[in-house]
């Protein structure tokens, strides 16, 4: 096995490359999930995973993130900062007596360290998260008191405030109401505008319509890749979707 975490130089011909992976095999003691997945994912684009329950979609977020170590092939980023990885549950407690302010204010973390004090480019960062996820006016609640689609996008403006160049999703529109929804896939395709490579798993077919590319997943291999027009038709959703 030979598994490269860390940044490589972008070549001309990787320029529009963020992340290759090869032949990657992972998953859990016991259990393996991803079988010999090849594919990319574009620099500066929007890259959803799609598939059903159970299909490895996480687990592959996981392994991009460098959480989750692959158990076989090559998995290469190309260029960029460390990942800045929003899993499905958070990794921020209900019940941790912590204000929406401090929970974005955490993803400042990696560039300062927990005790240190907030620089003012750490409050830009964290403001400016805050009010792109439009949760500036939550800012002094507790994250226990809000609702789920809330307490998402606290998460989500968390990583945001990170400040990296890539960003992995858990399921970003769980929990939110249609105009929500609608917000947070306009956000995910700014970010890409902004700089950002967005990669989020989804179960939801508008916000996966309205990536720039598709990973189809399905027990756990690769059945597509490309753009959600020619990848996400009913046929091909039928048969990915089909009862086993
Ligand atoms: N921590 C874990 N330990 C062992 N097995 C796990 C763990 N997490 C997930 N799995 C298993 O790995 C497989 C893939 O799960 P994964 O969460 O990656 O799928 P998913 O496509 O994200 O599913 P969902 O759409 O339900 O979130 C499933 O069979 C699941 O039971």
């Amino acid at each position: 096995m030979f598994t490269r975490h860390g940044p490589l130089p972008v070549t001309a011909e990787d320029a529009t490359l963020r992340i290759r992976f090869t032949e990657l095999s992972a998953g859990y003691a016991g259990h393996p999930v991803l079988h010999q997945l090849n594919g990319e994912i574009s620099a500066l684009a929007t890259t959803a995973l799609v598939g059903p329950n159970g299909s490895g979609k996480s687990t592959l977020l996981g392994v991009l993130a460098g959480v989750i170590q692959p158990t076989a092939g090559t998995l290469r980023h190309f260029g960029g900062r460390p990942p800045a990885f929003v899993p499905q549950r958070g990794a921020v407690g209900d019940t941790l007596p912590l204000t929406v302010r401090q929970t974005v204010e955490m993803g400042r973390w990696g560039e300062r360290g927990p005790w240190r004090r907030l620089t003012r480019r750490d409050r830009v960062a964290v403001d400016s998260a805050l009010d792109r996820l439009g949760i500036a006016d939550l800012a002094a609640r507790q994250l226990g008191e809000l609702s789920g689609g809330q307490r998402q996008r606290a998460l989500i403006a968390q990583g945001l405030a990170q400040e990296s160049d890539l960003l992995l999703l858990d399921e970003p529109t769980t929990g939110l109401d249609p105009e929500a929804r609608e917000r947070m896939a306009t956000l995910l395709t700014d970010l890409a505008d902004d700089g950002v490579t967005v990669v989020h798993a989804t179960h939801d077919l508008a916000a996966a319509r309205s990536a720039d590319a598709c990973l189809l997943l399905r027990e756990g291999r690769l059945v597509g890749q490309g753009h959600p027009e020619q990848l996400l038709t009913p046929p091909a959703l039928a048969r990915v979707w089909q009862p086993l």
